[in-house]
């Protein structure tokens, strides 16, 4: 008698990809919001800020007076945010509801001597401290001036402490606690930087490259990235339609998972397991090769992994400050 040969079968998930809000100009800065069950994101070119919650799929917006590029909410503070506004840090108060932002103070202000550089991605780390970096001057979307951005540190008081300069488009940013790591990137080195990082003092040193795109194969450039709880990392693969998953440890590829946008620009991950990745991601040439759902904001399921929850930041209050 023949017995047929035992197949062995390997469960493989496979994700599932959902545009879930209306397409913007330039999405970026996903903040998964666990008490408020709200995904937070901000559309730069559109000077708006961005709140879309899943269990009522609402998708609200308010327009600011200038280029918003990340929103993180001030803790302990309901409807107050750090946004990176231009050059400034700012306060803002938004209940979510459409149009009714406003700003309160000012937290910071940096590049003084580049006056048209703006900020760029940010996230506070684990303490609470807020991590941002800047950009040259973007005469025209995806054209702007080299070398012009910093990575800044700032204290809850608002003191900035210069982490790193002469960066073209300050990307990336997340921490591995286990690791004492930072990981970065400056897009247009098409890699990943880690730094050593001290939770105590906020402190980075020791910058190497983990993962170069071209040892990989892979076109585009690095943009917005997450952490899982394993340690690896989930890179939004900006101009080339997918979402990677590597291992900065062992400089791994692991995964691509594909997104039905070429622009993607960031992830975070959401829901109230936070195993739901959101990408972000934009519509900056808005030719005909950049049709809906490009610039949407999507929802990836079935990745079979989780996230740490988003921090939010400490700001000082006034009579502190
Ligand atoms: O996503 C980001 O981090 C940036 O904001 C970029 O989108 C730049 O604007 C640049 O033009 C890309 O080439
Ligand atoms: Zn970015």
């Amino acid at each position: 008698m023949v017995f047929p040969q035992t197949r062995q079968t390997k469960l493989v998930m496979s994700p599932q990809v959902e545009a879930v809000t209306k397409p913007v100009w330039l999405g970026e800065g996903p903040h998964w919001d666990s008490e408020e069950r709200a995904l937070y994101f901000v559309s730069i070119f559109d000077n708006s800020v961005h709140k879309y919650v899943p269990d009522t799929d609402k998708h609200t917006s308010a327009k600011l007076d200038g280029m918003p590029t990340f929103i993180i909410p001030v803790d302990g503070k309901r409807n107050h945010f750090v946004v990176g506004l231009n050059r400034k840090v700012v306060e803002i108060e938004w209940s979510g509801e459409m149009n009714a932002a406003k700003v309160v103070k000012t937290v910071a202000e940096v590049d003084q001597d580049n006056p048209k550089n703006r900020f760029n991605d940010a996230k506070a780390d684990p303490r609470g401290r807020l991590f941002a970096g800047t950009m040259g001057y973007e005469y025209e979307p995806g054209k702007f001036h080299l070398k012009k951005g910093s990575l800044y540190r700032f204290e809850a008081d608002g003191s900035a402490h210069k982490l790193c300069d002469n960066i073209d488009i300050s990307n990336g940013l997340c921490w591995d606690l286990h690791e004492k790591a930072f990981y970065f990137a400056d897009s247009f080195e098409y890699a990943i930087r880690r730094y050593d990082y001290d939770v105590d003092t906020g402190d980075i040193s020791n910058p190497t490259i983990v993962f170069k795109y071209k040892d990989h194969g892979l076109d585009g450039i690095v943009d917005g990235m997450t952490i899982d709880t394993d340690g690896n990392l989930w890179v939004a693969n900006f101009d080339n339609y997918q979402v990677i998953k590597i291992d900065p440890r062992g400089g791994k590829l692991l995964q691509k998972v594909p997104i039905p946008a070429l622009q993607v620009t960031s992830a975070t991950f959401g829901g109230p397991n936070l195993d739901i990745l959101y990408v972000t991601s934009a519509s900056m040439n808005r030719g005909e090769e950049q049709k809906p759902p490009c610039g949407s904001t999507f929802k990836v399921t079935g990745l079979g992994v989780k996230g740490h929850p988003n921090v939010t930041m400490n700001v000082a209050p006034e009579d502190e400050a």
